[in-house]
């Protein structure tokens, strides 16, 4: 079998649209400058002020708000099979909600049963991924080791946009410490990223064991079975292990200070070791799973669990702050309360998962940049630039640049919203984080030049989403010198003085204000020198009279008769 071929009908192309977003605060994981930001293509094109501009290009007006990057979530699963069931959100309504939440990349698990085909899988999972929002990439896990599992990991890397590997320390389908090494040695050899889910399994199974015997069987007993050390120990040996055959190494859901300082120790002198956290372990602690209603604890439960230490939130954002931690995911893997009632006497039934794509950006800047831990620019490193840096897609995705895709959300750090499930757009009935009110929230969310959220309101079409490949041999992860020069020419640079002032943790630049270093063709259009169109001259003041715009199909310029100002399409 092969990888299908999806296509999209013409009218949901975006190589018809123009926009531009003007008056906004471009922020980058390296650099904020104020900056026009012009689409066409589903590409930016254009970055600087006094842009020159075709006719009939659609404005937003972006003042007082911030330009971001697309979240990318790096964590995501969607129509699951767990826990002998499936996870009530699909690629369609799990896309659709990261949108509405300001996500416009998910990297999805493909999860082979023990024993199962990698590859066979990896082709059910393309397939049920088409009815997908935004764009989308895979992690295949590794559920059991075997010289073809081997072979199938070369293919998936060499052949099939795969460049990651999740193997799991816990869990019937765990790998042993000798086949972790395998595993790990394999990822290097191919120039893939290992991933690992860190707990002790062994020592978990017989603390639960143990905890079952003495009656201890609700949600509480799930945390109690799993507590910190366990995760620790479970991270330090996958870094003991990684460094025997000096493979690269991410550990998936850090949740707790002991696993993160952990990783810690294992950071610097030359090791390649990252660090991801959750929405959830933000936003929420372990004090959830002694609620009185089994459906409030049950629905915190995922592994490793949410930690009973309450400092364990801004702990894990310090950690976000000073890059022990470089990444946040959701590990969205929903079920709804009845599936979860699978556990009501054994806690060890109830389904692993909790939901946070659509809440993740919403969470991570409240209680990060709201609360004064990151500043914006490292908001937008550990949602999107880090992901993109670490799975091979950044400048495409991670960044406002020219060039790079129009994956963009207009951020409105002054607004609010307060989570619940009553309103949010996850097809579960459950939120983890209901009743939190959240300052940040998108106004609009552009994904490949398409507007699919539009001052609040959802517009997403379902199978718009693209698959994208993660090559082998990520600069950040195997190169990083290199990854310098692939950095995108900075545009002007702006101090955040109202934000950067609360930052406490947070290194500025050695130059606060260096000097802009405009790329040629900004200067050229900001200026009116270089190279322009005969037939573009027509610009009466501003960026938005142009009375020329290009033909679609021919992409030669057309005369066109309508107002100054541009008109609607329709389309947007
Ligand atoms: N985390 C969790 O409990 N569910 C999803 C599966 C996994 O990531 O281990
Ligand atoms: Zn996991
Ligand atoms: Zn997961």
């Amino acid at each position: 079998m092969s990888a299908p071929v999806k296509k999209v009908p013409i009218h949901l192309q975006s190589s018809q649209n123009r926009l531009l977003i003007k008056n906004g605060k471009v922020v980058n994981e390296d650099d904020a400058s104020d900056a026009d930001v012009y689409v066409e293509d589903g590409v930016i094109k254009q970055m600087g002020k006094n842009l020159i501009i075709p006719g009939g290009t659609r404005t937003i007006d972006a003042r007082g708000k911030y330009v971001l990057p697309g979240g990318i979530d790096p964590h995501t699963h969607l129509d699951f099979q767990f826990f002998g069931t499936r996870t009530a959100d699909t690629f369609y309504s799990g896309t659709k909600a990261a949108i509405a939440g300001g996500t416009t990349t998910i990297i999805d698990f493909v999860f082979p049963e023990k024993g199962e085909s990698l590859l066979d899988t990896y082709y059910d999972y393309r397939q049920k991924a088409e009815g997908a929002c935004c764009d989308y990439g895979f992690h295949v896990c590794v559920t059991h080791w075997s010289d073809r599992v081997k072979q199938e990991m070369e293919l998936l890397t060499k052949e099939h946009g795969v460049n990651s590997f999740k193997m799991f320390m816990a869990y019937d389908f765990m790998l042993d410490d000798s086949e972790l090494y395998c595993a790990f040695e394999q990822c290097k050899q191919l120039g893939a990223l290992a991933q690992v889910h860190a707990e002790n399994g062994p020592v978990l199974t017989e603390n639960a064991r143990r905890l079952l015997a003495k009656g201890v069987t609700g949600p509480e007993g799930h945390e109690l079975s799993r507590p910190e050390e366990v995760e620790a120990e479970a991270v330090n040996r996958a870094c003991v292990i990684a460094k025997q055959v000096d493979c690269p190494l991410y550990v998936v859901h850090v949740m707790s200070k002991s696993a993160a300082e952990a990783l810690r120790r294992h950071a610097g002198g030359g090791r390649r070791t990252f660090g991801e956290t959750l929405a959830a372990a933000l936003g929420a602690d372990g004090s959830q799973y002694k609620h009185q209603c089994f459906h409030h604890a049950a629905g915190h439960v995922l592994s490793p669990p949410l930690r009973p230490d309450t400092g364990t939130p801004v702990a894990l954002m310090h950690h976000l702050a000073d890059d022990v931690l470089q990444l946040t995911a959701s590990d969205h893997c929903t079920f709804n309360k009845s599936q979860k009632e699978a556990g009501k006497g054994d806690f060890t039934k109830i389904p692993n998962g909790v939901n946070g794509v659509e809440d993740r950006m919403s969470v991570v800047w409240e209680k990060g940049v709201h609360a004064g831990i990151l500043t914006p620019s490292r908001f937008v490193a550990v949602t999107s630039t880090n992901a993109a840096k670490l799975f091979n897609l950044y400048p495409r995705k991670g960044c406002i640049a020219v060039g790079s895709d129009a994956d963009i959300v207009v951020w409105n750090p002054n607004a609010t919203r307060t989570i619940s499930a009553a309103t949010h757009h996850q097809a579960v009935d459950f939120n983890i984080f209901e009743g939190m009110t959240c300052h940040g929230v998108p106004d609009y969310v552009i994904v490949n030049g398409r507007v699919c959220l539009d001052e609040g309101q959802l517009r997403v079409v379902e199978g718009y989403g693209r698959f994208v490949e993660t090559p082998a041999y990520a600069p950040f992860v195997y190169n990083p010198d290199e990854l310098e020069s692939l950095k995108p020419a900075k545009v002007e640079h702006v101090e955040h003085a109202d934000v950067f002032q609360k930052m406490q943790k947070v290194k500025l630049a050695d130059d606060p204000c260096p000097t802009p270093t405009l790329p040629e063709s900004h200067v050229a259009a900001a200026t009116g020198r270089g190279h322009r169109p005969e037939g573009q001259r027509n610009i009466q003041e501003s960026t938005f009279c142009l009375t020329e715009e290009l033909d679609p199909d021919t992409k030669s310029s057309i005369r066109v008769t309508h107002p100054p100002g541009g008109r609607s399409s329709g389309f947007w």
